[in-house]
This record gives structure tokens, sequence and C-alpha cells, in this order.
């Protein structure tokens, strides 16, 4: 209960992350993308993004706000609608994945409402 009381806003940011990454089923956005084994990645995307990173981010204080993990996850599901054509599995990944996203990011920001 004292956790709760101090950092609730860590607990909020850490359940809604563990809750976004749950509805990537197909872990296509566990890890940066392998720019290894996709060379041409960054001539199309300047600012790769992808969960591990957030997890890295968000315990190292760097969202202040469920705002601040929205743009994160935001920018990762466009990167993925940007680099990968329509008719790829990853494409329609990111689409399901921005749908269903968002409805847990609108609870979430709820829930940041009450605790004030
Ligand atoms: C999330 C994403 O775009 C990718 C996730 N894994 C990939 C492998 C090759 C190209 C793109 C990707």
């Amino acid at each position: 209960a004292l956790e709760l009381k101090l950092t609730p806003a860590l607990v909020l940011l850490r359940s809604t992350l563990d809750q976004l990454q749950e509805k990537d089923t197909a872990k296509i956005f566990s890890q940066p993308v392998n720019l290894a084994e996709v060379p041409d990645y960054l001539e199309f995307i300047s600012q790769p993004m992808d969960f591990s990173t957030m997890r890295t981010k968000l315990e190292a204080h760097a969202y202040c706000s469920i705002a601040d993990l929205e743009s994160d996850f935001e920018l990762m599901v466009s990167n993925c609608l940007k680099y990968n054509s329509k008719d790829t599995m990853f494409h329609r990944a990111a689409l399901h994945l921005r749908e269903v996203g968002g409805a847990v990011l609108r609870h979430a920001h709820r829930q940041a409402q009450s605790i004030g």
C-alpha cells in the first residue's frame, strides 16, 4: 500500500506498458528491429522504437506521464506502418496493435486522472 501511495505513477506506467505488450501476441515489437538483418531499415526510419527500449526508458524515469509513454508507442507503430508494405503481416499487426493499444491507453489516462 505504501509503494502504491509513493509511486502510483510508476506503477501505472508499468502496468500500462505490460498491457500494451500483452497485445503484441506475435512478439514482433519486443526487441529493436535487427539492423544486421534489415540493413536498409535506417534509410526509412529515423527513430527506431520497441517495447524493450520503452521498458528501459520507463525504469530510467524517462516517462513523466501516460502521454509520454503513448508517444513512444505511436512512434513504434508508425515506424512499422512506414517500413512494412500494406500486404505484410507486420503492417496488419501494427494496425491491430494501434487499435487495441488505444483502448488500453484511454483507460490508463482515466486512471491517471483518478490518482491526481
Ligand atoms: C516491427 C518491425 O517492423 C519488424 C519486426 N521484425 C522485423 C523484421 C524485418 C523487418 C521489419 C521488422
